[in-house]
């Protein structure tokens, strides 16, 4: 045989160590199951005190169960060499040999942050950073850094061409991966920044903002287990198609206790998955919509009753309509619709007492005229039609009926006219946080009792008891709020769902991500005011990303062009990787669209390994997914649904038709461009656009 290179020596001895380091997860990972079943056990002994043991134990065990298994792909993934001599070997979380020394530096720890922080300009004793690039448990390759050449000892090898370059080439599949072996330095920064306060995340797109945010997040809780997972930590993103993007990067870092919301489902018990129109959403999401709401919370509903009038001994007692708004203003002075019923109803009595002035009546007094009251079948139906609990969609159903009464002040009648044509039977994503808005100006209407939940609860099982806590949770507006909330695409979020979000993080530190270039919200200034409106008094730290990792330069230079359209000043990444690929436009006649986007699709699935997207207005979109070939590797989408995503291929088809769809047609047209990681063709029929660009 002949003698092994170097390179394959290197290989054979990380291999040997990352094979220790799998048995002791085998260890551990024994020692959870048994626990698991010794914990099963226990609840036969048959007295409360064990099962509530058992509960505890059970869920322990379990939770770090799903946390070993979690991160058994690609466990280690770094190694550092030090100057005094020490390797240290850093990985997704942190295992200790039988004598409980650390093998695997959790990722987290301080100790592991000179793998991110380390420079060759400021090595901070690390003389070889190594990337480890795994398969399951098997050792495929080695990227390495030499930082400290002069304290590298003469045998040192040094293997590989960049472990970050490396990665970015990598073809693209539907899901995001963990970046922690090639976090870059300014993102370790904002990763690690104080857990207190909110921390505002810029970049330009494919600069990491949504990977280091989800990173940032597996930190807070490693660093402040407690705070965190008890106070929970919400993650919001944009789209139900995004947040599946996502969701395996937190579990594949051993995280497990985070609530995935989009942006439309952020609300317990409501789910909206659809996008109202852009010029409703306009409307809906405006700040002044508060104001409108508020006033159609304490108003009557429409058809309550105008005027009450009962008959008591010798008198005839009526309250006409004047009479009722007073009583329903200061009952409202005090509380909520849904949390005044008994005040509502003792007004009433009241001022009917007032105009009692019979002698039979006055003789009995003030409390026998409210016993009376309190059978009569006339007045309990009074009561009941002119102070109904209320329920927020309902509610929202009136909304649009309402606002010429309530919001003329508000909303211009051509406005008003909109919202009324647009409202839709089913709450689309925008109309989520009026439901929400409505939920608190109502109050919350009594809900089940305890008894119902306590009996069979302790013998549910572990994950069917989270579940119904959880479900019961959300009939309360009390207690939905997080310790850490983290927002992504925050740039697209309109003042109303600030307001849904703020009240989710009244108590929270923040970690919110954006870039105003990419804001589908006609008004990215008025957004960024809600934003801060919500954040109130917390201390801000920033952080801009300056390195988009996504797009080949040839890409991003000419979407870069488009951004310059989209607002004044943008703030443009510089793209790391050439392909020699340039972009390429075919403007053809409107009857060879169709054809021509399935031919450059098809071409494009030949071309690159990974995912293609096709993007269209969605006035189109039915037509092209009809013709589109079938392949598990291309999605057909509207541009708002490709925020936050990436493919290797993109096939715009009718760029002019993004960019006339709304107010803010030009910065959603940049998001589309700066989606593609190798190649980008755009299919239109029109060149208005692309002269615009060149302008
Ligand atoms: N340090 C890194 N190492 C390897 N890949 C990285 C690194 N940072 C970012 N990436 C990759 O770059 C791509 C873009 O990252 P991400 O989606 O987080 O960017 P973004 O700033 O949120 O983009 P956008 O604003 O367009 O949504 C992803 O594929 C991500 O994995």
């Amino acid at each position: 045989m002949s003698n092994p290179s170097p390179d394959e020596r290197e290989l054979a001895h990380e291999q040997a160590y990352v094979d220790t380091v799998y048995e002791r997860l085998e260890e551990s990972t024994k020692v959870a199951r048994s626990l698991v079943a010794e914990g099963m056990a226990r609840g036969h002994i048959g007295h409360e005190g064990g099962l509530v043991e058992r509960d505890a134990m059970v869920y322990q065990a379990s939770r770090r169960l799903s946390a070993l298994h979690a991160a058994h792909d690609g466990l280690v993934f770094g190694r550092l060499d030090l100057d005094g001599g020490e390797a240290r070997y850093i990985g997704r979380i942190g295992v200790r040999d039988a004598d409980r020394e650390i093998i695997l530096v959790d990722w987290r720890a301080p100790a592991a942050s000179v793998f991110y922080q380390a420079t060759a300009q400021d090595p901070a004793g690390v003389v070889r950073r190594r990337v480890l690039r795994c398969r399951g448990d098997r050792v495929i390759g080695i990227e390495d850094e030499l930082l400290d050449a002069d304290a590298a000892p003469d045998d040192m090898v040094v293997i590989g061409e960049g472990a970050l370059l490396a990665s970015l080439s990598r073809a693209r599949d539907s899901s995001m991966h963990s970046v922690v072996a090639t976090i870059q330095k300014e993102q370790d920064e904002a990763i690690r920044a104080p857990s207190r306060g909110a921390v505002i995340i810029g970049g330009g797109p494919g600069t990491g903002k949504t990977v280091v945010a989800l990173h940032r997040a597996a930190y807070l809780l490693y660093t402040d287990r407690r705070r965190f997972e008890s106070g929970g930590v919400l993650v919001v993103g944009p789209s139900g198609v995004f947040m599946n993007y996502i969701e395996r990067v937190l579990p594949s870092l051993g995280e497990t206790s985070v609530v995935l919301r989009s942006i439309g489902e952020v609300v317990d018990g409501i789910r909206a998955t659809e996008h109202a129109s852009p010029e409703a959403a306009a409307l809906l999401g405006a700040s002044q919509m508060a104001t409108a709401l508020a006033r159609i919370a304490k108003a009557p509903q429409p058809g309550s009753p105008q005027r009450l009038d009962l008959f008591y001994r010798d008198d005839r007692l009526v309250l006409e309509a004047s009479d009722l708004a007073r009583i329903r203003k200061r009952v409202l002075s005090n509380g909520l619709p849904n949390t005044t019923l008994s005040s509502a109803r003792e007004e009433l009595v009241k001022a009917l007492w007032d105009k009692v002035t019979g002698d039979r009546a006055l003789d009995r007094g003030e409390e026998a005229f409210g016993d009376h009251l309190d059978g009569d079948e006339a007045f309990e139906d009074f009561v009941e039609s002119w102070w109904p609990e209320l329920d927020p969609v309902d509610v929202w159903r009136t909304v649009p009926s309402r606002l010429g009464e309530v919001a003329s002040d508000l909303f211009t009648s051509f406005e008003q006219q909109v919202l009324r044509r647009e409202w839709a039977d089913e709450p689309t994503i925008e109309d989520i946080p009026l439901i929400d808005e409505l939920r608190h100006l109502l109050g919350e209407a009594p809900v089940r009792t305890e008894d119902d939940w306590a009996s069979p609860k302790q013998l549910m099982s572990f994950e069917q008891r989270e579940r119904e806590d959880r479900i019961q949770a959300t009939g309360s507006i009390d207690d939905e709020g997080f310790a850490h909330v983290l927002v992504d695409e925050a740039q697209d979020l309109s003042p109303m769902q600030w307001r849904m979000l703020g009240r989710r993080g009244r108590t929270a530190s923040w970690t919110i991500v954006g870039d105003e270039a990419q804001s589908s919200w006609p008004v990215p200034a008025e957004s960024a005011a809600a934003r801060d409106e919500a954040l109130g008094t917390l201390a801000v730290h920033r952080f801009r990303l300056s390195t988009n990792y996504r797009n080949s330069a040839e890409i991003y230079e000419f979407a870069a062009q488009v951004a310059r359209h989209a607002i004044a000043h943008p703030d443009l990444a510089d793209a790391v990787r050439r392909t020699g690929l340039d972009p390429r436009h075919e403007v053809v006649a409107p009857d060879e669209l169709l054809d021509r986007a399935v031919a450059e699709t098809t071409a494009m699935l030949g071309q690159v390994d990974g995912t293609v997207a096709v993007v269209a207005p969605s006035g189109r979109l039915d037509r092209l997914r009809a013709v589109m070939p079938q392949d598990e590797r291309l999605r057909v989408l509207d541009p708002l649904d490709t925020k936050g995503l990436e493919f290797d291929g993109v096939v715009l088809v009718d760029a002019d038709g993004v960019v006339t769809e709304a107010a803010a047609g030009w910065r959603t047209l940049y998001v589309v461009l700066t989606r593609a990681t190798q190649r980008l063709v755009t299919v239109g029929t029109s060149r208005t656009w692309l002269d615009r660009v060149a302008e």
